[in-house]
């Protein structure tokens, strides 16, 4: 669908504005009292959010990142789904699921009661999702841009038997400098260490990064909070639906490696994910569907 067309069904005077974005991609700038967001359509992905009046993005997005169809865009919040890290099954399929590099459809855009603004993005099965993943489901992001950033992957089974899934919300924010960000609220929590032949260890103390760090925690009961002195910021992540997170920065080596980041982007990234992954396996019966939520608040210091 065109971007005009776009407009004219979803479009909401000087709130919601679809345009065409990098490699062609439809785009939705979403402007209101409390905050600003960038979303492609394309992958069903915020690419930022700012509140209002201030200059600082919620988000890293990659100078390098792709804009092609069939990649993943590096930055912002990439949606994993049906499945989390490797293929579960082995046979080759692309990590991370099928819906962060694929087209996804504008479902609906509003004003909330309380003047904030949701955009709706979503996707379900076709003949080609079906070769990869013979289920049958419908996929809703559901967007709230207020003074938080509200977002909620809701999985829809509707297929005649029950489907498992893990996923993840594998958000991008933007440090200042990693030396000094701190992430609690995972303390006390047992880890599989993915960088270190995913043994399991226990965490002691806030988390800290000076090496890569690529860890799966478990049983995460509590509010994720990223202390970011160097941004003057902190960062308040709160879930529902997850009992697992995710805390990846790939360091110096990797970070070179990948053709979509900068060398040292490690130093101004972190992802601290919202996750169904490892033994946070879920099971959603034929006609019933799934909510996994996250809440995203800065706390300017
Ligand atoms: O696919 P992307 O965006 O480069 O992210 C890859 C990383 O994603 C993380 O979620 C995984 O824990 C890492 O193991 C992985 O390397």
């Amino acid at each position: 669908m065109g971007i005009a067309q776009l407009n004219r069904d979803h479009g909401i005077a000087g709130q919601v504005e679809f345009f065409e974005g990098q490699g062609g991609f439809p785009f939705i700038r979403v402007k209101n009292a409390k905050a600003s967001a960038l979303i492609s359509v394309y992958a069903g992905q915020v690419l930022s959010f700012q509140p209002a009046g201030k200059t600082d993005d919620l988000m890293f997005l990659s100078q390098k990142a792709y804009y092609q169809a069939g990649k993943a865009i590096k930055g912002g919040v990439p949606i994993c789904w049906p499945w989390f890290g490797p293929d579960p099954e082995g046979k080759g399929r692309a990590a991370h699921g099928f819906v962060r590099n694929r087209m996804w459809d504008v479902i609906e855009t509003s004003v909330t009661a309380n003047g904030d603004n949701q955009v709706v993005l979503g996707l379900a099965d076709t003949p080609e999702t079906q070769a990869i993943w013979p289920h049958a489901f419908i996929l809703r992001l559901e967007i709230i841009i207020g003074e938080t950033l509200n977002l909620a992957l809701v999985t829809r089974n509707t297929g005649d038997q029950a489907i498992s899934i893990t996923q993840a919300f594998h958000t991008y924010f933007s440090v200042g400098d990693i030396h000094q960000v701190r992430v609690s609220g995972l303390e006390g929590r047992q880890y599989l260490d993915k960088a270190d032949g995913g043994q399991q260890k226990m965490q002691s103390g806030a988390v800290t990064i000076s090496s890569e760090v690529d860890r799966i925690y478990l049983d995460v009961l509590d509010d994720i909070i990223v202390h970011d002195p160097a941004m003057k910021r902190r960062i308040h992540i709160a879930s529902q639906g997850s009992q697992t997170a995710v805390v990846w920065n790939p360091w110096a080596r990797i970070s070179a490696e990948m053709a979509d980041l900068q060398d040292d982007d490690y130093l101004r990234m972190l992802c601290v994910e919202t996750t169904n992954a490892a033994t946070d396996i879920i099971t959603i019966q034929p006609g019933s569907e799934f909510r996994l939520i996250a809440n995203y608040r800065i706390e300017h210091m």
